[in-house]
């Protein structure tokens, strides 16, 4: 069996995006309290990027990006639960389980549930196994991300590998991506730091999108594994 994912949109007023199956409807309460937390926390780390990079009082400061991640306004905010079914690379004949990609969103949590399996790229040949700290949050630099800093800031490509214990059992990881408003340009963040940076340009992008039409954009564009 591969890979199965369920992606939960926001919810609005705690109602979600589409109908759930009875499994999740249940629990809609905690979901989407979960949702709004975990779009809270990448505000709070948001907040940080924002001090460091200085963006100036008069350009919002310190809340310029949470100005631009209203949970209350359309925007690609995504929680995904994710299972990989029990087995090995020999069963699946694949090498690994997620293949290579980075996020589209701005940031990125991931929670792994007592199997690890994530590893981070940190160069064109070698990778980094994230290992599983109990009560531990990995955060992703999303695309987003990359695009407001004109690369300064690096959107990490991640995947998922096959190792010994998941032939036993079954992984679960659950990831919230964080995502700008639908309406937000993705122009260069005013940041003292940034001065002179030119926006990266996506392939085959003719202008600066809005956070929506890069989402768009991505979609459309081959889709990798889920
Ligand atoms: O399962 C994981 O740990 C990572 C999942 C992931 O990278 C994704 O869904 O984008
Ligand atoms: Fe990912």
């Amino acid at each position: 069996m591969l890979t199965r994912a369920w992606n939960f949109g926001k919810f609005v007023n705690g109602v979600p995006a589409s109908d759930l199956p009875p499994v999740f409807q249940k629990r809609v309460e905690e979901l989407a309290r979960f949702s709004k937390s975990g779009h809270n926390l990448c505000l709070q780390i948001l907040q940080a990027f924002a001090i460091g990079l200085q963006i100036p009082e008069s350009e919002d400061g310190k809340d310029w990006f949470a100005k631009r991640h209203d949970y209350d306004q359309p925007s690609g905010d995504i929680l995904r639960f994710l299972k990989y079914p029990k087995g090995n690379e020999k069963e699946y004949g694949e090498a690994v389980r997620a293949g290579s990609h980075t996020d589209y969103g701005s940031l990125s949590l991931l929670f792994q549930h007592k199997l690890p399996g994530l590893e981070v790229q940190a160069s064109r040949t070698h990778w980094i196994s994230a290992p599983l700290i109990p009560g531990a949050v990995l955060v992703n630099i999303g695309d987003l991300m990359e695009f407001w800093t004109g690369g300064l800031f690096r959107s990490t490509r991640h995947r998922v590998v096959f190792l010994p214990e998941h032939t036993a059992a079954d992984r679960y990881s659950l990831a919230m991506f964080c995502h700008a408003n639908d309406a937000v340009p993705l122009e260069i963040v005013p940041s003292p730091f940034l001065a002179g940076r030119e926006r990266v340009v996506a392939e085959g992008e003719e202008k600066v999108m809005t956070a929506g039409e890069h989402l768009q954009f991505r979609l459309n564009a081959t889709y990798t594994y889920y």
